[in-house]
């Protein structure tokens, strides 16, 4: 599974995220990442990620019009044959769903047979207001989810979250505690945030929890109303950038070791080491 002779274990695997940035013709997003997910099939990937809302643009005045079924509608059949046919595991970055009167901004994940195996819906709006600088208010368009989403591999267990679900450490907790060795998320970091937040963010879930985190952005369009950081990146549970890019379109894609995660565990035990009888991170479900 690993190419570099002599600087992987056996016990890992290849991990891409794609980055596109999506203009306003579905049909072309949809053509776009399929090329690009089947290069990161080719180059190795076993599992691969696209970014948050690849099929349309991503702003409040886009989420109706471009909302579909899931899995019903055409980005749900692509993603579905992407997966299929490069037989890997597909993290559909994400799409708007139309769900009777509500629409989400929701992750699909979709095994090697093409069968969708998970769903996420983004559990933290991006709701901020940033005087002269950002204010952003999906809940003015969206519903948020209520649900973890985890899923099996042959490889590891990983935990999906989406963009903003990022900043709270909390949700990547419980995803630890479920015993995921990969969070991945599908994000779309602005200009304002993404400077300082986005590394800070997938560096900090990483070592809080000696986990790898993937984060999967879109590629910057500078004439959308919403103009996204890109860097889509790979970290170690050591807290390392394995991978970043920098605003392009492109690949990032790194080996996920899972004998250094255990390494990593082993070393600076912080799992034995928590104060259980101080404080603890709790799962509610609803
Ligand atoms: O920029 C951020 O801090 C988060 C952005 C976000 O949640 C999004 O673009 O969906």
């Amino acid at each position: 599974m690993c190419d570099q002779p002599g600087k992987c274990s056996s016990n890992s695997f290849k991990f891409a995220a794609i980055q596109i940035g999506a203009g306003t013709d579905k049909a072309l997003n949809l053509q776009r990442a399929a090329s690009l997910v089947a290069k990161a099939a080719k180059d190795g990937a076993k599992v691969v990620s696209l970014p948050e809302c690849f099929n349309s643009p991503y702003g409040t005045e886009y989420f109706k019009l471009y909302a579909e079924k899931v899995p019903d509608g055409e980005s749900c059949r692509s993603l579905a044959s992407m997966a299929r046919q490069n037989q890997i595991y597909l993290i559909g970055g994400s799409i708007p769903e139309a769900d009777g009167d509500n629409l989400y901004n929701t992750c699909t994940i979709w095994g090697p047979t093409g069968d969708l195996i998970g769903k996420h819906r983004k559990v933290h709006l991006f709701d901020v207001s940033i005087p002269g600088k950002i204010h952003f208010q999906e809940s003015e368009a969206l519903t948020p989810g209520c649900s973890y989403t985890t899923f099996d591999t042959p490889f590891c267990k990983i935990g999906v979250g989406i963009c903003y679900d990022i900043c709270f450490a909390e949700l990547a907790g419980v995803y630890a505690q479920k015993g995921c060795k990969v969070l991945v998320y599908p994000g779309a970091f602005s200009m304002i945030t993404g400077p300082t937040h986005w590394e800070l963010h997938l560096r900090s879930r990483a070592v809080d929890n000696q986990i790898y985190v993937v984060g999967a952005a879109p590629a910057r369009v500078a004439t959308a109303s919403y103009v996204a950081w890109g860097h889509s990146s790979v970290v170690d549970p050591w807290g390392t950038v394995l991978t970043e890019t920098d605003e392009k379109e492109g690949i990032v894609q790194a080996d996920i070791d899972l004998d250094f995660l255990e390494d990593v565990r082993n070393q600076i035990p912080f799992i034995k080491q928590k104060r259980l009888d101080m404080y603890e991170t709790v799962e509610k479900t609803q």
